[in-house]
């Protein structure tokens, strides 16, 4: 079924008849079952066609309406999941086809997490059934005015009082405030706050708490409590639905057992238990909620993508000398090199996004029976894609609104919105540089371990084969020798290991460990990015290992996964040449066979980007339209807008009409 909601003629129809493939089983691989498919597509419609879900006013509302509007659509989508007995599948989809962040995404993505994965059965039991009606809401209160990467140096306190068996939460400074939780500011009932435990005078660090921050009856903050919104964000609309908050707590008094208390615990005297768990798994939530963000990225990086290719086939410019058709601006080499890494990106984040969920799982089964061995690979993988992905995303939303020209700039193009509401994502959740650096430990931590004859598992096993990968020298000849898997990737291991082995050798210089560390630290960012992106290429290719049913969809997918590779040893020359993983010779085959490919993809290029499935309604973007019916659209959307309200501006006779009319006063004119 094609995602139209558009107009009656297909003026990309051209462009759908020429693919070399089956696009319905293209969407089946892309959303990953025959079920996902139906299941998306039915929420998506159901979104589609509910007038209280319209947005394409909402870069025009002011910063209150906006945010009354997010209350509205959460209350109406809640009002909907409910009627219509949707499963967590279905409504989870729903909110996402609403497309307008606001406190609920907060509720369910971090509040309700945070209680299941570090509350007690009995802490669960009292509180998830609450949350899950919605009986309370809840935000994520981590963050401080002064300390937010470094989460060992948050100041709030909660202190044990053994008279009354309760902890007393404090906010001693003005940088510990809460600042930027998103729900904090106007909706949110409840939060888990992150404070420093205090009991019997002694400091054991970070813990989780449940505080109840606003009346439920009134809704009007309980004593001791302050809170607000932080104020207007980047951008018009985009993440200006969300009311991210400040908190701040004068001696504010909770039950002990609020405490969340699996990981450790504060008895009735006050005595501090810590079970035998790992203490990082009181980071569980952010690296669950990381894992999730890489499966967003490709979400975020398919949407631009499929406003560009469409608008790319059907704007036109220069081409005939001889008062023919211009060309499609799809056809230009530039704008293929330019579009088609991002479109086999969005595809490449998209796998690696489904095998970053199944290892997640896999790691909390394993939790579950007491083994922790493979959390510190689970941390350095969330970490390390969630930085890659979302870096790579923001700058791709950027370049395809350069990719559209001056329309890609108006904000009927969905692109501005999209940006400003994708870019914080490089930041929240661990700002992408402090990530990268967790990944680069990891790493260093493994080749250190090489020397003792340990074997890495995992997505460090490459570095098993080091006597091999030092000093091995790319076989290709030729420029289709690079569509051969292992030549693609021996050199992107040979880069990744040669890169951690050279930062551990000058780490090793350094008169200590962690002032070589510091002083390495630019060197060991472009490491771990190496890293990175060696797996996400290998799953690509592990993903094409499986069974791909449909007519050209598996030669269509090996197309992108070489494109992706091929396309990143091309942007990163420097490491494979510096390394001595490739000759010169070998980068510029590289680079005529990325060439080829683009020309294999050209025919394919609309019906690739349909695969995603997309409804007019979420892509929210003129030039993005299924149909390619552009031109009249801009020119509908552009009176729409609140100037074109009346002929004659505001202003005219207060501003423009005394200017107009003044006498000319300067002799010199
Ligand atoms: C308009 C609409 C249009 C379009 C919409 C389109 C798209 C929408 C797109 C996106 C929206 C979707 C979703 C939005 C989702 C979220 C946004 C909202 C909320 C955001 C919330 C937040 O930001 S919450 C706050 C997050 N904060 C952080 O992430 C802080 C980062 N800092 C840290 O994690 C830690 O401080 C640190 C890891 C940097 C350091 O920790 P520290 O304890 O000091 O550690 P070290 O000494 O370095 O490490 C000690 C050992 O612990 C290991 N470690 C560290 N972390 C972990 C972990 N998480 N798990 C396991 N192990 C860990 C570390 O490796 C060390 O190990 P050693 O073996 O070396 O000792
Ligand atoms: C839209 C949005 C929503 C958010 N939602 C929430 C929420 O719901 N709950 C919550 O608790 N928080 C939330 N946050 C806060 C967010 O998690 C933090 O802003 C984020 O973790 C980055 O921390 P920071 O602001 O302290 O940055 P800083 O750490 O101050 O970063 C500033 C600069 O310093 C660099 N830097 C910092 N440390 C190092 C280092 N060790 N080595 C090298 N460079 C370094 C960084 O790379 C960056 O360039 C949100 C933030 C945003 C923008």
């Amino acid at each position: 079924m094609a995602a139209v909601d558009g107009g009656e003629v297909d003026h990309l129809a051209g462009e759908r008849a020429t693919a070399h493939f089956d696009v319905d089983a293209m969407k089946v691989a892309w959303a990953g079952s025959r079920h996902a498919v139906e299941v998306n597509d039915r929420m998506a419609r159901l979104v589609a066609s509910d007038p209280v879900f319209r947005k394409d006013t909402r870069t025009m509302l002011s910063r209150k309406e906006l945010f009354k509007d997010t209350l509205k659509k959460a209350a109406h989508a809640w009002k909907r999941i409910v009627e219509l007995r949707l499963t967590e599948e279905e409504a989870n989809l729903l909110r996402l086809y609403v497309d307008q962040p606001g406190y609920v995404d907060l509720h369910w993505g971090m509040f309700v997490p945070a209680i299941k994965g570090q509350g007690t059965e009995e802490q669960q039991k009292k509180w998830v059934p609450m949350a899950y009606k919605f009986q309370i809401i809840g935000c994520y209160a981590q963050t401080e005015l002064g300390h937010g990467s470094n989460v060992q140096g948050l100041e709030t306190t909660a202190t044990f009082d053994p008279n009354t068996d309760e902890f007393v939460v404090h906010s001693p400074t003005l940088t510990s405030s809460k600042w930027w939780p998103g729900g904090l500011g106007k909706a949110s009932t409840h939060a888990v706050v992150y404070a420093r435990l205090i009991t019997q005078g002694k400091d054991y660090g970070i813990h989780g708490f449940i505080v109840q921050l606003r009346s439920l009856d009134d809704h009007s903050p309980l004593p001791g409590i302050t809170l607000g919104d932080i104020g207007g964000k980047f951008g018009s609309g985009a993440y200006n639905s969300m009311d991210n908050g400040v908190l701040r707590f004068d001696h504010v008094r909770i039950p002990r057992d609020q405490m969340l208390m699996r990981l450790s615990q504060v008895t009735r005297e006050g005595k501090y238990v810590h079970s035998d768990v790992p203490k990082q798994l009181l980071y569980g939530t952010m690296v669950y909620v990381r894992q999730t963000i890489v499966a967003d990225a490709s979400k975020a990086l398919s949407r631009a993508v499929c406003i560009a290719v469409r608008y790319s086939a059907i704007r036109k410019q220069f081409g005939s000398q001889a008062g023919g058709p211009e060309t499609q601006v799809l056809n230009y080499k530039t704008q293929q090199s330019r579009l088609f890494p991002l479109l086999a990106s969005a595809y490449a984040y998209r796998f690696v996004g489904e095998w970053l969920k199944w290892l997640y799982t896999d790691v909390m089964q394993k939790l579950e029976a007491k083994d922790y061995s493979t959390l510190p690979e689970a941390h350095a993988c969330t970490a390390g894609l969630k930085s890659v992905t979302t870096s790579a995303t923001a700058d791709a939303i950027e370049e395809c609104r350069k990719l559209c020209g001056g329309h890609g700039y108006l904000n009927s193009s969905g692109l501005p919105e999209l940006f400003a509401v994708y870019v914080p994502a490089c930041t929240y959740e661990g700002d992408n540089v402090v990530l990268l650096l967790q990944v680069a430990r990891f790493l260093m931590k493994t080749v250190s371990q090489l020397a003792s004859g340990k074997q890495p598992v995992g997505t460090t096993a490459y570095m098993g084969n080091i006597q091999y990968l030092m000093q091995c020298k790319s076989a290709v000849n030729t420029a289709g020798d690079w569509l051969n898997p292992a030549a693609i990737k021996e050199v992107f291991e040979a880069r990744a290991l040669r890169m951690a082995v050279n930062c551990a050798q000058n780490i090793s210089k350094a008169p200590s460990q962690e002032e070589g560390f510091s002083e390495l630290s630019p060197d060991l960012l472009e490491s771990a990015v190496a890293h990175v992106q060696l797996i996400i290429v290998t799953k690509f290719f592990e993903k094409l290992q499986q069974d791909i049913i449909g007519h050209g969809v598996k030669e269509q997918l090996q197309n992108l996964c070489n494109i992706y590779a091929l396309f990143l040893l091309h942007k990163h020359l420097g490491d494979f040449l510096s390394t001595g993983c490739i000759t010169p010779k070998q980068g510029a085959l590289a680079n005529e066979q990325l060439g080829r490919l683009y020309a294999q993809v050209r025919p394919n290029a609309v019906a690739l980007v349909d695969a995603f499935d997309y409804t007019d309604h979420y892509l929210s973007s003129v030039l993005g339209r299924y149909d390619g019916d552009v031109y009249p659209a801009l020119y509908a959307e552009a009176w729409k807008d609140p100037l074109n309200e009346t002929v004659i501006p505001d202003g005219y006779q207060e501003h423009l009409r005394p200017l107009l009319k003044q006498q000319l006063k300067f002799s010199r004119l």
